[in-house]
């Protein structure tokens, strides 16, 4: 068995009446690259955001590395862990090389090699002194990402990261997350409405319906029909859309 990095123990979110999380345990093998996938509102961000402490439980605790992640403060446990969220939030006034540097700049920590960075989340050198709104959506995506590992995170938290960008560049983005992701021996988790996305990238695939998980499987046995039904729905989507396209191609060469 893997070690473990992420566990969570009976958290529940509470906001007001709603009940956004519902009693989820759940735990995370290190190296794992986990796809949290659920309808709007199932409450995918405020798990995620469990994690790195931007929501704090209402009951239950989140395990990081086998510590309660609200013991200590919350920058120093942030700095752990990469978060790359749809808005990106680059800090406009800076350049890209500003922006990559902040976190370990705010923490005294030793400098950002600014262009390990970029070559890492393949971004040409030259853009380091470029603002962030003179760059592509693709690209502030990639710069986000940069900024996100820059503290030596070894946790990364993608929610809706590739959700504004076109499919093309969203595909490609998805598969260098992944590369990504095996190269560092990073730990991934992904929220996103795609399921398709999720088959394609994740090794595990956990389905959120009204604040619980109802859904924990590999893509494997998702495609082989498993998961109940909740996680079958959501398949149903791809596959008719590839038998679709398939249809059409015969039809079209007969
Ligand atoms: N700060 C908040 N105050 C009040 N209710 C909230 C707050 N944040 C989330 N909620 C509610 O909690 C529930 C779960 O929301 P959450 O954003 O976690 O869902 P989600 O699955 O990530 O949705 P989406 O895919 O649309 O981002 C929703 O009913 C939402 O309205």
């Amino acid at each position: 068995m893997p070690a473990e990095s992420l566990r969570f123990d009976a958290v529940t979110k509470r906001f007001g009446d709603t009940l956004a999380v519902d009693t989820v345990s759940l735990a995370i093998a290190k190296g794992s690259f986990v796809a949290l996938v659920g309808a709007s509102g199932s409450g995918k961000s405020t798990l995620l955001q469990t994690i790195n402490r931007l929501i704090e439980p209402s009951e239950g605790r989140v395990l990081l590395d086998g510590a309660d992640v609200a013991t200590g403060p919350a920058p120093a446990l942030r700095r752990r862990i990469g978060y790359v969220f749809q808005g990106i939030g680059l800090f406009p006034h800076m350049t890209v090389a500003e922006n990559i540097a902040i976190g370990p700049r705010i923490a005294g920590a030793p400098v950002a090699d600014v262009d390990a960075l970029l070559d890492l989340v393949a971004l040409p050198r030259d853009v380091a002194t470029r603002m962030p709104d003179a760059l592509s959506g693709g690209q502030r995506q990639r710069v986000a990402i940069a900024r996100a590992l820059a503290p030596g995170a070894k946790l990364l938290l993608l929610d809706e990261a590739f959700g504004a960008l076109d499919p093309v560049t969203r595909d490609t983005l998805g598969g260098e997350i992944r590369a990504l992701h095996d190269r560092l021996g990073l730990t991934t988790i992904l929220v996103t409405h795609d399921m398709a996305e999720a088959l394609l990238l994740a090794d595990r695939v956990l389905v959120m319906q009204a604040g619980r998980i109802v859904a924990d499987a590999t893509p494997g046995e998702l495609l082989n029909g498993g998961g109940g039904e909740a996680a079958q729905a959501l398949v149903a989507v791809p596959r008719h859309q590839a038998e679709r396209l398939r249809e059409i191609a015969r039809e079209r060469a007969a």
